[in-house]
C-alpha cells in the first residue's frame, strides 16, 4: 500500500512576521511542491524499520521500530484524529533519536525537519515499519515555505493511510481531501511547523493545505477571490537563513520596544487589508488594472519599509530592491527575510524585453530568478503515483 501527497510552497504578499503578532497577512500558494510518499512493507519483506529518505538531498535516516518503541517507552496508541503538541520531554526523546543519525554539518538545519517527521509519524501512525520518501521543488530555508510544505505533505500521507479515513484507493491521479480532512492535516502540520519554527503563525501550513490566496489573522483564514492576475518575479538571494531565529529576533525587538513595534504591526495590518481589498475588487478596464498595480506596488514598498523596521531585511535584499528600482519596479522580501527570497511585481504592461533585462542584471549579481504560478491548488494526494 502506498500513497503520495504533494503540498505547495507559498509567497507572502504582505504581513510576514507581523502575522505572528496578530496582524493580518496575505499569502498565495505557488506551483512548486514538496512530495511525500508513504509505503508500508509487506510481512514477507521482513523489514522492521522506519526509514526517511530525503531523495534530492541524497540522505536516508533509519530507525528500527524497536528502537523507537524503547525511546518512547512504548507510550501506547496513537491518535490520528486528535492533533497534539510535542511536549518538551518528547522533544528530548526525539532529539536523541535524531542525534543517532548522520546529518552532515553543512545540513544540520535538517535536524528540525527530521524531528517534525518523527513526531508526526509516531503520533499519526504509531510504531509501524514504513518507508517515507520526500522530494521537493522548493529551495529549503528561502522564505517559500518549504518547512510548511514538508509538514503538510507528511501529515497528509500519514493521515491518508491511517485507520480513521475512508478514501477511494482506486482513484486515478491527484485527489483532493474533503474539508474536514484538510483541517485535520492543517492542524497536524501546524504541530510540525512548531517544531521547526518555534512560534509559527500558521499562515504557511494553512496556505499550503488550502491553496489559492488567503487572508490570515490570529489563526483564522479567509479565502480570497482574486480579481487580479498578479505576476511576481521571485528572486532567491541564495543567502541562507533560518525562520526560527528571525521570528525570535522580531519578538526580542518587540520586547525591547513594545510601543514602536505595536505601531509597526498595526501599520502592516492596514497594508494587508488594503492589499486584499485591491486584489479582490473588480477592475473594469486596462487602465483600472494599471492603477491597481500602482497601488499594490506602493503597498509592497511600505511593507518592505516596515520589515526593515523589524530588522529582517538584509544587504542582499537591498541589492535586489536597488536593482529593480532602476527599472521602476517595486520589491519586498517574502517569508522570514534575512536573505532568502524577494518578490518584484511585474506589471502587465511591462515588456518581455525589460523583464529579461531585469532578470539578467539580478542573475549577474549571483541571484536566481523564477516566475511561479500563483494561487493554484493546495494539498493533493495520489494512490497510483509512485515516488
Ligand atoms: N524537504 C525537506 N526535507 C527535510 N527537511 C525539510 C524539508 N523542507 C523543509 N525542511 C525543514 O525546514 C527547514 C527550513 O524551514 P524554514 O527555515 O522555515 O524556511 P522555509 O520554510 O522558508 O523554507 C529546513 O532546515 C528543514 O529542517
Ligand atoms: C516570518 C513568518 O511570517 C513566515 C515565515 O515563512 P518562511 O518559513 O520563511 O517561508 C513566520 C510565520 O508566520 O510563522
Ligand atoms: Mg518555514
Amino acid at each position: 500500500m502506498e500513497v503520495r501527497a504533494r503540498a505547495p510552497g507559498k509567497i507572502i504578499l504582505a504581513g510576514e512576521h507581523a502575522v505572528v503578532h496578530g496582524s493580518t497577512a496575505v499569502a498565495a500558494s505557488i506551483d512548486l511542491y514538496t512530495y511525500a510518499s508513504l509505503h508500508f512493507p509487506s510481512p514477507s519483506d521482513n523489514d522492521n524499520t522506519l526509514k526517511l529518505q530525503l531523495k534530492d538531498l541524497d540522505l536516508e535516516f533509519s530507525w528500527t521500530v524497536q528502537r523507537i518503541k524503547d525511546a518512547f517507552c512504548d507510550r501506547g496508541g496513537c491518535n490520528a484524529s486528535s492533533p497534539t503538541s510535542c511536549s518538551p520531554e518528547t522533544i528530548k526523546i526525539i532529539a536523541a533519536l535524531v542525534e543517532e543519525q548522520y546529518i552532515p554539518e553543512a545540513k544540520i538545519g535538517l535536524a528540525a525537519g527530521v524531528t517534525a517527521f518523527l513526531w508526526l509519524y509516531t503520533s499519526i501512525q504509531g510504531y509501524k515499519p514504513a518507508k517515507v520518501i520526500v522530494t521537493s521543488e522548493l529551495p529549503l530555508g528561502s522564505g517559500l515555505g518549504s518547512s510548511a510544505a514538508f509538514c503538510v505533505s507528511l501529515s497528509a500521507a500519514f493521515i491518508a493511510l491511517s485507520d480513521s479515513v475512508n478514501l477511494d484507493f482506486n482513484h486515478q491521479g491527484w485527489l483532493m481531501f474533503g474539508e474536514s480532512k484538510l483541517e485535520l492535516v492543517n492542524k497536524w502540520a501546524f504541530e510540525g511547523e512548531k517544531l521547526i519554527h518555534g512560534k509559527p503563525s500558521g499562515i504557511d501550513n494553512t496556505v499550503s493545505t488550502f491553496g489559492n490566496m488567503i487572508k490570515f489573522r490570529s489563526g483564522a483564514l479567509t479565502r480570497m477571490k482574486s480579481n487580479m492576475q498578479l505576476k511576481m518575479l521571485i528572486t532567491n538571494t541564495k543567502v541562507g537563513r533560518n525562520t526560527k531565529a528571525l521570528v525570535a529576533s522580531v519578538s526580542e525587538r518587540t520586547f525591547r520596544h513594545p510601543d514602536a513595534m505595536t505601531a509597526v504591526f498595526t501599520a502592516v495590518d492596514s497594508i494587508s487589508n488594503k492589499l486584499a481589498t485591491i486584489i479582490e475588487s473588480p477592475a473594469s478596464d486596462e487602465c483600472a488594472i494599471t492603477e491597481k498595480e500602482v497601488l499594490v506596488e506602493e503597498l509592497m514598498e511600505m511593507n518592505q519599509g516596515l520589515l526593515q523596521c523589524m530588522g529582517v531585511s538584509h544587504a542582499s535584499i537591498e541589492t535586489v530592491i536597488r536593482t529593480t528600482l532602476k527599472y521602476k519596479l517595486a520589491t519586498k522580501l517574502t517569508g522570514a527575510g534575512g536573505g532568502g527570497c524577494v518578490l518584484t511585481l511585474l506589471p502587465t504592461i511591462l515588456s518581455g524585453k525589460i523583464v529579461d533585462n531585469v532578470i539578467a542584471e539580478l542573475e549577474s549579481c549571483g541571484f536566481q530568478c523564477l516566475i511561479a504560478g500563483i494561487g493554484g491548488n493546495g494539498l493533493e494526494i495520489c494512490f497510483g503515483c509512485s515516488a
